[in-house]
């Protein structure tokens, strides 16, 4: 039986931080607490499972030249234990997908009224890798921003929302500094000066879960303000963070909440790449080869 996650109050933080540690420090998601999210949130699953307990999941991304973002998007939900997992990209994009990932349904959306079926349908939606900031995003953006699912908000969905920060019902922003800055209206070097107050405001103005990416990524949910320890500099490269928005969403798919969900997937992919790199090197990881590592770590042998 998993043990209950320590509260706020009683786990361990950053040692360097405990002499007069504040309460509103992070808290530091270590190996111990990486297994007992581990063995809570990926239990083996029922033997009589079908694909449709995790899913649909819809990626929304893809733009002409970008379907590598939303393919290593939606192919990581795939590989992270998603059911159903569908791309809804750009006419020129899926015919990239449906060769290079039999397993993907991408389907091929125009306008609105190609987007709505697969909104209707999907469970959880990861908008933005490969959203592109054309015409094409400019028209499906409203849509997107109406939908009332569960959505990760990624690049340029995160681009999107900058522009119109009106409501939207994302519940989990995952923005590099870059894409934080541009949400707060500041600079990246004061994103990264204060990354924690950084996170904090981001998730006041926005509501549910931020991860605020980078060496040391944060996630925050306006109680909880954890950070990860893992990952290294040979995962700043591209489509890295497409890998994680397609995690998160897999582990929503899978029934784990808000908080949960993008807690353990900041800490899956940090240490998938961790394992890579430590196996060939920093230099030259590319993003896919985290799939491997994904799949041995989201499997953990049962106590
Ligand atoms: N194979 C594919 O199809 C791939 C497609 N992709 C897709 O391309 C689309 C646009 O993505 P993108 O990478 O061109 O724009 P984005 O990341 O916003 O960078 C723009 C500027 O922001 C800054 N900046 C960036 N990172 C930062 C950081 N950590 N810390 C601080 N600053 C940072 C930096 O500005 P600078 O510092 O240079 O002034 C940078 O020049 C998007 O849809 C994405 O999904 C990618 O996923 C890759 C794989
Ligand atoms: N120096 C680093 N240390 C730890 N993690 C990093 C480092 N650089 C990048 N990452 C991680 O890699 C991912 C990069 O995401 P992002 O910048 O959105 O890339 P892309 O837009 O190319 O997909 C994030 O999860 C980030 O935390």
């Amino acid at each position: 039986m998993a043990r209950i996650l320590p509260s706020l109050a009683d786990v361990h933080h950053d040692p360097t931080h405990e002499s007069g540690a504040r309460m509103t420090d992070p808290v530091f998601i270590d190996d111990e607490m990486h297994q007992q999210l581990a063995r809570q949130w990926l239990a083996p699953r029922a033997r009589d499972a079908n694909k449709g307990d995790f899913g649909p999941l819809l990626v929304i991304g893809g733009a002409p030249g970008y379907s590598g973002a939303a393919l290593l998007a939606a192919e990581t939900a795939l590989r992270a234990g998603a059911g159903a997992t569908l791309v809804g990209c750009a006419p020129e994009t899926a015919s990239v997908l449906w060769l290079h990932r039999p397993e993907l349904m991408a389907r091929a959306v125009r306008t609105r009224a190609d987007l709505l079926p697969l909104l209707a349908r999907a469970r959880v939606v990861v908008a933005g890798p490969g959203l592109g900031r054309e015409d094409w995003a400019a028209q499906l953006w409203p849509t997107i921003a109406e939908a009332g699912r569960v959505q990760v908000l990624d690049a340029d969905g995160l681009g999107w929302l900058a522009d119109n920060p009106q409501q939207h019902p994302a519940r989990v922003l995952t923005p590099h500094p870059g894409e934080a800055a541009r949400l707060l209206g500041g600079s990246v070097a004061a994103v990264q000066v204060a990354r924690e107050a950084a996170v904090r405001e981001l998730q006041a103005r926005h509501g549910g879960v931020v991860i605020l990416k980078g060496a040391g990524s944060l996630v925050c949910d306006g109680e909880r303000l954890w950070q990860c320890p893992a990952g290294n500099p040979g995962m700043a490269t591209p489509g890295m963070g497409d890998v994680l928005s397609g995690l998160v969403g897999a582990l929503l798919a899978q029934g784990l909440p808000l908080f949960e969900a993008a807690a353990l997937a900041v800490s899956l992919h940090a240490r998938a790449g961790d394992l890579v790199a430590a196996a060939a090197g920093e230099r030259g990881l590319l993003a896919s080869e985290l799939w491997p590592a994904l799949r041995r770590l989201l499997n953990p042998e049962p106590i």
